[in-house]
């Protein structure tokens, strides 16, 4: 670097921080007036404020322009423009408005003659009044900014950036003079020794004194530059967003805002597309070791992103994900290139003489082909250009040919951490084949700080999620959604509420409610739902339930895994077990349908889990929070063999046994078991047997028997008339049980005996279901409440059968049988290496 005029000696500012605000920043009078506030210089500090355009006035200016040029009528929309600024003037200036619009009119004037000019220039003249008129929108902010700061006044001059910033276009963008800058500014400085600075963004001139600008979206380049030029010590550029994200939040809603990032990280962020950063915008600062931190401007408590030269050490490798849209890939192949020098040079002249940017580039080490990708509308440029540099090796039969794939994008991961760390690749490449995405093409820089992929476009948000899923979120994070916020549903949201934030803090266990069905409405969250509250979702206002909507909401391409908890009773939501499963959601439920239905159905469950790779869990459905499935399961899976499963498997009916003394008609007692949330949503379910029914067969089928409902034995409590009528008839003629279990109550009690529910399962599959009178020493009549009491007769356990006792019913204890099921599978996908996408 050339020497250059070094003004910190004689810069009478210390401690120069730097602000830069965007467009939205500086909307209105309101938001300039906050901006300003913001750019206040520390006690003792001084300022440099550079401006964008107001909002939209630059999208304005170019299509005035544009008008001008094609000899329109462009004066509406200049005095338009002249109208808004004057607005935010007359808000802003307070006492001395008069100059300010003065100093506005001097250069709406000017842009008048320029746009009057348009319409008759030649091409080149043409071109440099529109440099002039697109650059317009900052001087007049620049003017505004600087009203609001206090203006001469309070300390601060206007900086008009043409007047100091010497740039001129090169063949990879616009490249600042800098020593001729340098003495710009010096000479400017002279003439203007004010402690504070407000400077336009965007503008410059050119070494011939033409105005011109930074191409779109310079300003955030003007304020690196000038940061570099004024010898500041920290940039801030305030913008709408909190800071530079973990990716794009419209595509990934659980982006992150990154606390640091180093100037590397963020350069090649920058390149691939991260909105915040302007390319080109770190390189002065990085130079002179200049700290930059992006903020929000609307919300100036956030910390924002810095960027410096040491970054950060984050805890995961990559800081930023980035794709790159509308690209293609090229590919030159034949055998005749192996060893030949000098392929991949004519490759790249021809595509560098065509004017096509290469984004990636991959060769295998055969060096049978050469793969380049290069955005798409140039693709075919490229290909032309390639197939005419190798035109006479095509011909010969060395080189195949030039292969153009379209429709494809690229995936970046970038991060400092990746440098040196084993795994990262082998992360993201997981990640994004669980999300099935295939993998086009791969480039890894030596720096390894970051690691492209071609993929569809197709595949681009799902890779996003996915890759961003493998790198920021738990393995066990998991989109949760609930069916049935009855008695058990409560129930577990109760329970969620409580432990979620302790499970993610102590376990890794992210669990996220984000969809909730009753069995008319439903509710869709983007973000977790709070547990207390989500079932007040589900209001005349929700949408109607859709099982189908609710599964592909849950099943969120953003998080890894997804998981359906069925609270209801219903067959119609156990009919979608099958297509949840094969689509990877897992399923967990208190619901017998599934377990105890159509024994093809149930088949058809247990193979789809296979194809999901997803797990079904139902251990609440028998003995609700006892321990009964999985002390089979062990039992079984451990070589005992089962001879027989007999007890008490109804809490209802446990309870009505254990509280039917005769002092209370029996319809009494059923009715406050179902007010306890102990019976089926019809009790009828219980009293007919139906339900300990269902039990049996779900713990045959456990067993391996393929035992259906027709197979048990059942005798129902329920008199004939009253088996088909609708619930709420039933409830009105309850008492009509009450003479016949009086008569059975009687007659046990005459042998000295008491009455309870028995199920029975024999190892041949003989299985039956009815109350028994049983004598005072049995077992079963040494039961309390609601307990259920399960007895397994095994090979091992033959003499003194292992028992299983406790509560069987209860929105409580069921809840907690069924968020056990669903801790065992979060458990479970934390075990794995890596994450398996849903
Ligand atoms: N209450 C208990 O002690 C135990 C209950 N269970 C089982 O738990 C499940 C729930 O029982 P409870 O909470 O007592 O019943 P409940 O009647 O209080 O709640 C059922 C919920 O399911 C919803 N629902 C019904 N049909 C639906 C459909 N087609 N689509 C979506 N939602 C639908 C209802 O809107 C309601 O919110 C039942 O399958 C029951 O067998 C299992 C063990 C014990
Ligand atoms: N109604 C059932 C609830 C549990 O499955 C019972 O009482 O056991």
């Amino acid at each position: 670097m050339s020497a250059v005029p070094s003004l910190p000696q004689s810069n009478p500012l210390s401690r120069l921080q730097l602000h830069k605000f965007g467009g939205t920043s500086l909307a209105d009078a309101g938001r300039i007036a906050a901006a300003a506030r913001l750019a206040a210089p520390l006690a003792g500090g001084a300022s440099v404020v550079v401006v964008s355009a107001m909002r939209g006035v630059t999208d304005a200016l170019v299509a005035l322009a544009a008008v001008a040029r094609g000899g329109g009528d462009w004066t509406p929309g200049w005095r338009a423009l002249q109208a808004r600024h004057h607005e935010a003037a007359h808000a802003i200036a307070g006492t001395d408005t008069g100059t300010l619009i003065a100093r506005l009119d001097a250069e709406a004037a000017a842009l008048h003659a320029d746009l009057g000019a348009l319409a008759f220039a030649t091409e080149d003249a043409a071109l440099r009044l529109s440099e002039r008129i697109w650059g317009h929108g900052e001087l007049c902010s620049a003017w505004l900014m600087h009203a609001a700061l206090g203006g001469e006044p309070a300390g601060w001059a206007r900086l008009d950036a043409r007047d100091v910033l010497v740039v001129h276009g090169s063949e990879i963008g616009m490249h600042v003079d800098r020593e001729a800058s340098l003495k710009c500014l010096a000479g400017w400085r002279a003439r203007h020794p004010q402690a504070h600075v407000v400077a336009t963004g965007f503008v410059a001139r050119t070494p011939d004194g033409h105005a011109t600008t930074l191409g779109r979206n310079g300003s955030d380049h003007s304020a690196t530059l000038l940061a570099d030029l004024f010898d500041a010590d920290a940039v801030t550029i305030w913008t709408d967003v909190d800071g530079v994200l973990s990716a794009d939040p419209r595509l990934v809603p659980d982006a992150v805002c990154l606390s640091a990032l180093s100037y590397a990280e963020a350069c090649e962020l920058a390149y691939f597309g991260a909105k915040v950063l302007h390319p080109r915008t770190i390189a002065p600062l990085q130079a002179r070791g200049i700290p930059l931190s992006i903020r929000n401007a609307l919300a100036p408590s956030t910390r924002g992103t810095r960027i410096d030269a040491q970054g950060e050490t984050a805890r995961s490798p990559v800081k930023g994900l980035s794709i790159v849209d509308d690209m293609a890939v090229l590919e030159l192949t034949g055998s005749g290139m192996a060893g030949v020098p000098g392929v991949a040079e004519t490759l790249f002249a021809a595509l560098h003489a065509a004017g096509v940017s290469v984004t990636m580039i991959s060769q295998g080490s055969s060096e049978h082909s050469i793969c380049c990708v290069v955005r798409a509308p140039e693709a075919a440029r490229g290909r032309a250009a390639i197939e005419d540099a190798f035109a006479d090796a095509i011909a010969g039969g060395q080189v195949e040919g030039v292969r153009l794939e379209t429709g494809l994008c690229v995936l970046a991961a970038v991060g400092d951490g990746m440098v040196g760390s084993q795994g990262v690749a082998a992360r993201l490449f997981d990640g994004l084949a669980q999300a099935r995405v295939n993998i086009r093409a791969i480039a890894q820089g030596a720096s390894e700080r970051n690691i492209s992929v071609a993929i569809a476009q197709d595949d681009a948000t799902r890779a996003l999620r996915a890759a961003h899923a493998a790198f920021w979120l738990s393995p066990q994070t998991v989109s949760v959604g609930v069916i049935g916020p009855g008695n058990v549903g409560r129930a577990l949201l109760a329970q969620l509420s409580e432990v979620i934030p302790a499970l993610r803090a102590r376990a890794g266990v992210d669990l996220r409610l984000r969809a909730i069905a009753s069995s008319r409405r439903m509710h869709l969250g983007d973000a977790a739902l709070d547990p207390d509250t989500a079932g007040a979702l589900l209001g005349d206002h929700a949408d109607a339930c859709d099982l189908d909507a609710f599964a592909a909401h849950v099943r969120a391409d953003h998080l890894p895994h997804a998981m359906i908890v069925d609270c209801s009773a219903s067959d119609a939501v156990a009919a979608k077990y099958e297509d949840w499963l094969a689509a990877g959601i897992h399923v967990v439920t208190p619901n017998k349908h599934a377990g105890s239905g159509d024994w093809t159905r149930y088949a058809r469950i247990v193979e789809a889990r296979v194809t999901g790779h997803s797990r079904f869990m139902y251990e609440a459905t028998v003995g609700a929070g006892l321990p009964v499935i999985v002390t089979l399961r062990n039992l079984l899976d451990t070589g005992d063999t089962l001879q027989a499963i007999d007890g008490m498997l109804s809490g209802t009916l446990a309870w009505l046994f254990n509280s039917f003394d005769g002092s209370r008609p029996f319809s009494d007692l059923v009715r406050e078991a179902r007010a306890l949330g102990y019976t089926e949503p019809d009790p009828r379910d219980d009293l007919s047997g139906l339900d300990v029914a269902r039990k049996l067969v779900i713990l045959a089928r456990e067993a391996g028997r393929p035992l259906s409902l027709a197979d048990v034995a059942v005798e129902s409590l329920v008199p004939e008339a009253l088996r088909e009528l609708p619930l709420d008839e039933f409830l009105q003629r309850l008492s009509e049980l009450d003479t016949p279990m009086q008569a059975r109550l009687d007659a046990a009690r005459a042998q000295g005996r008491g009455l309870r529910h028995i199920a029975r399962l024999e190892a041949g599959g003989d299985a039956s279901v009815g109350v028994r009178a049983l004598p005072a020493d049995h077992a079963c009549m040494h039961t309390r409440l609601t307990d259920n009491l399960v007895q397994f007769t095994t090979a091992r356990y033959a003499e003194n059968p292992l028992v299983v006792q406790g509560p069987g019913a209860g929105p409580q204890v069921t809840a907690a049988g069924v968020f056990g099921d669903v801790l065992a599978i979060a458990h479970a996908l934390g075990a794995r290496t890596g994450w398996r996408h849903a």
